[in-house]
């Protein structure tokens, strides 16, 4: 494990934090939407368009991080439902609110983080694939239901909310959930018959009215994602001037030091 990381006393998971005295307290955008609404993909764009995606993880100013890895662990129970489409994935009781938001703290202190990506195949979190997030200028935070918990929700400094219609988010979902997330069709209308659907409507549709803008038809909106890839692009750039005068004020200092 990387020297500078710590990991805390917890017995429940909570995230491995860097002890690096670099201090860099981002900017977090919340980035909420129905199932398949395209929240990765505006967020993917977004990363393209700044020119963060082909960068290192260790050099990137902006980083995405998924709300899935912090779904609770199931008990053996919960798995065997999960395993038969019978698991509620799309109630917030199914998260680990707590782990979230201390996550959430540690990035806002600079700290990096890491975290658990999650396997749709197993419906668990995978701890031997860890993702390491580094401290960076612009934290994008997305889920389904990121808005939902009040004391998350006061983290972000921006709200997004992805807004694609429910028949083109079903029809985008069923591919995916049998091409890339290994279930069938069967299993996947039923879910979104019995879970996905009232979940949407009980849990994530009202958070809508917090968001501060509202991305119609998702990727599609590319006038939306330039108005949002301009803003965070002042606020690097922002950012970039206050570490150059603050890198110019301490050399100044320094050489009338050493006169
Ligand atoms: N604008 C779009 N046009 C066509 N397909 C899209 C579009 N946006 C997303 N998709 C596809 O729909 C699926 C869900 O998109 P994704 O961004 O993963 O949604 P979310 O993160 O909200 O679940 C993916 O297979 C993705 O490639
Ligand atoms: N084991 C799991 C965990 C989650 N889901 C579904 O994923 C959806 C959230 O992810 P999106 O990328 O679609 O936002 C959510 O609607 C859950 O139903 C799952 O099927 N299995």
């Amino acid at each position: 494990m990387d020297s500078n990381l710590l990991r805390l006393p917890n017995g429940d998971g909570l995230p491995v934090v860097s002890t690096n005295s670099e201090v860099k307290s981002p900017f977090l955008i919340g980035v909420a939407g129905g199932t398949a609404s395209g929240k990765s993909t505006v967020c993917k764009k977004i990363m393209e368009q700044l020119g963060q995606a082909e960068m290192e993880d260790t050099q990137r100013q902006v980083v995405t991080i998924s709300q899935d890895s912090f779904y609770r662990e199931l008990s053996p129970a919960e798995k065997a439902k999960a395993q038969k489409g019978l698991f509620n994935f799309d109630h917030p009781d199914a998260f680990n609110e707590e782990l979230m938001y201390e996550t959430l703290q540690c990035i806002l202190k600079g700290q990096k983080v890491e975290i658990p990506s999650y396997d749709y195949r197993t419906n668990s979190l995978n701890f031997e694939e860890m993702l390491i997030i580094y401290p960076a200028d612009v934290v994008l935070f997305e889920g389904i239901l990121v808005f939902y918990f009040p004391k998350i929700r006061d983290l972000f400094h921006m709200k997004l909310f992805v807004d694609t219609d429910s028949d083109t988010r079903l029809a985008r979902r069923v591919p995916r959930d049998i091409n890339e997330r290994g279930r069938d069709l069967d299993a996947v209308l039923t879910q979104y018959m019995t879970f996905v659907k009232p979940a949407f409507e009980e849990f994530c549709s009202p958070t809508k009215k917090f968001a501060d803008v509202i991305i119609p038809r998702g990727a599609d909106n590319t006038v939306a994602i330039d108005l949002i890839v301009h803003h965070i692009g002042e606020i690097l750039a922002a950012t970039n001037n206050a570490q150059h005068n603050n890198t110019v004020r301490i050399a100044a200092s320094s050489m009338k030091r050493d006169h």
